[in-house]
């Protein structure tokens, strides 16, 4: 057999794995589209990382007298990503707008659903820093708040060709009416909530925020909170509070009660 007919016949073989691998992957996502209905009926939680930790440990087991189990096991965090990323696809056919006052933390928890969720995270601050090429403090001295809030209705208009985006906004989005249909478009609305006393713990060594500069205290924080209570609660599909809470809890709230909010929406539809 000559060198290259050799070669292509081992192609050919190559490329036959392949399309095994391909099948046997089609078939991994068709089971995990099975499990999340599952869950979804039966209320059990969705994202359960120590079910991927037995999975790895169950993996290791299997592949301890492989001389590829390293990069084998490497191609499967891949395809537990995915799995992870397939998962929030069939759950979250939606932006996710993280709304709240400055330091509820939004910034935080859009980190963490970007991890656990394998979706797509934006702040709304930072695209309007890029855009602008100024930080906000410097938008707000050189224009002026209304500015800035024109700044941010845009953005928002901008947000509605994202995707299944988990959107961490600006706190003061609440403060034009326009602003929540934006988001309400093709998104469900987070309230992140916290106390007066929490939010000074979180934000006091800051000044990367114009309106608390100078006003670091309890009593500002609560008056401007109640000014925006209303309108906070107005727009939200979903409350979570996170005083005392880990990021971990407060994303496993934030995931229960998305799904509870879109199984009485799809009731209230029928
Ligand atoms: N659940 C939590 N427990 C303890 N600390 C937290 C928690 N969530 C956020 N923080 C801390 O609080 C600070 C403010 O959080 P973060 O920047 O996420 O708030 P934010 O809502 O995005 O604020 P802003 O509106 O100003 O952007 C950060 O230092 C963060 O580490
Ligand atoms: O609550 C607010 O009004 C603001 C919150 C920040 O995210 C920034 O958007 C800006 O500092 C204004
Ligand atoms: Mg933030």
């Amino acid at each position: 057999m000559s060198d290259t007919k050799q070669l292509e016949e081992i192609r050919e073989k190559i490329g036959d794995t392949d399309m095994r691998i391909i099948d046997a992957l089609a078939d991994r996502m068709v089971l995990i589209q099975d499990i999340i209905a599952y869950k979804k009926a039966t209320g059990i939680p969705i994202l359960q990382p120590e079910q991927e930790a037995k999975q790895t440990k169950a993996l290791e087991e299997y592949l301890k007298d492989n001389e590829f189990e390293e990069e084998i096991l490497d191609v499967f965090k891949y395809i537990m990503k995915n799995s992870r990323r397939v998962q929030a696809k069939a759950l979250f056919d939606y932006n996710v707008f993280l709304i709240g006052f400055m330091g509820a933390g939004k910034t935080t928890i859009a980190s963490e659903l970007e991890r656990k969720l394998e979706m797509h995270r934006i702040e709304m601050d930072e695209m309007i820093v890029k855009k602008q090429g100024m930080s906000i403090s410097e938008i707000f001295d050189e224009y002026g708040e209304i500015y800035f809030r024109n700044l941010e209705s845009n953005c928002l208009i901008e947000l509605q060709k994202v995707k299944q985006g988990i959107i961490s906004c600006g706190g003061g989005v609440i403060l034009r009416a326009d602003n929540a249909d934006h988001m309400k478009k093709n998104g469900r609305i987070v309230l992140l909530t916290a106390t007066p006393e929490t939010i000074l713990e979180r934000v006091k060594d800051s000044d990367e925020r114009p309106i608390l500069n100078n006003h670091m205290n309890v009593e500002f924080i609560s008056d401007l909170l109640n000014q925006r209570k209303d309108k906070y609660l107005a727009v939200a599909d979903v409350v979570v509070a996170t005083d005392g809470k880990s990021t971990d809890q407060i994303c496993d709230e934030i995931i229960a009660k998305l799904i509870a909010f879109d199984r009485d929406k799809e009731a209230k539809e029928k």
